[in-house]
């Protein structure tokens, strides 16, 4: 059977460096291409590449997937920074290139999917929640973009189960002090030499809390998602947001 040829943009970057050498040690796929900034994305179509695993920066995305759209190359991407306008912009260019697939995974950990779905499960049945991400202090953008898609799940099953807004007398604060407000949810960034990558969902109810916790200690905890989402996203024409999607959590 032949290999999955597969290309990393990003590739040195912190988890995009990982993205390489799993990609290079799985018996399924081939490496064709590792691309850092400044590398000509023709290289891409040269290497015949049928999957690009895109971990780069929010700046650069958007570029590389209008490239791989255009060329019928399937994209696995985790860069963060999606917007309503970013997503419109992709589903277009999807539009015109009917059989490319592209999965957007705000985090391919499995931990960190099931805290998702655990929250939105939740969601409906306290009173008051809030999001605390907790990150290496190298990272651009906050809130993360599992934190950002985390509170808008929870606010959806919320006002699904028509819940009204939260409680809180706060009259004066400190610009900042609340945290972001996404979609009427709280989400708190922590930026920390020592951390990876973790989340923390509490849930508040009359007399009781619940708290989900997920700690990405390494980058290994993305591969699995990444090697899954490369499998998978080539019979997947269209916009897949979220990895729950391939793994029937949906
Ligand atoms: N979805 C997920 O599970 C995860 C997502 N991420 C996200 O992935 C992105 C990268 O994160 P890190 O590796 O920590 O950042 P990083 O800064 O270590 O790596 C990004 C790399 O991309 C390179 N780059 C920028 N523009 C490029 C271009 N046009 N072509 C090729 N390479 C380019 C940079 O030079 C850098 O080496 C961030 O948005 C981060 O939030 C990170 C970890 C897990
Ligand atoms: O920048 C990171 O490190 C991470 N980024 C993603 C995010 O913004 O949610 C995924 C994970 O949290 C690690």
């Amino acid at each position: 059977m032949s290999k999955l040829r597969v290309a990393v943009l990003g590739a040195k970057g912190r988890i995009g460096s990982e993205a390489v050498k799993a990609v290079e040690a799985a018996e399924d796929m081939e490496l064709v291409a590792a691309l850092g900034r400044g590398d000509s994305l023709e290289s891409l179509a040269e290497a015949g590449a049928q999957v690009a695993v895109e971990l780069t920066t929010p700046d650069s995305v958007m570029d590389n997937l209008d490239f791989c759209v255009r060329h019928g190359i399937h994209a696995v991407v985790g860069t963060t920074g999606w917007t309503e306008e970013r997503l419109a912009r992709l589903t277009g260019w999807l539009e015109q290139s009917p059989e490319t697939g592209v999965l957007i995974a705000p985090n391919f950990s499995l931990g960190a999917v099931l805290t998702m779905k655990f929250a939105q499960l939740a969601a409906p049945y306290f009173e008051s929640v809030e999001v605390v991400e907790l990150h290496h202090p190298n990272k651009v953008d906050a809130p993360s973009g599992t934190a950002a898609r985390t509170a808008q799940l929870i606010a959806a099953a919320r006002a699904q189960a028509g819940l009204g807004a939260q409680p809180d007398a706060t009259a004066t604060a400190l610009e900042g002090a609340r945290g972001a407000d996404v979609d009427g949810v709280r989400v708190h960034s922590v930026r920390l030499r020592g951390l990876l990558a973790h989340q923390e969902v509490l849930l508040g109810g009359e007399g009781e809390t619940l708290t989900v916790r997920h700690d990405s200690l390494h980058h290994s905890s993305f591969m699995p998602g990444i090697l899954l989402g490369a499998r998978r996203v080539t019979a997947v024409p269209g916009l897949t947001f979220g990895l729950e999607h391939f793994l029937d959590l949906g």
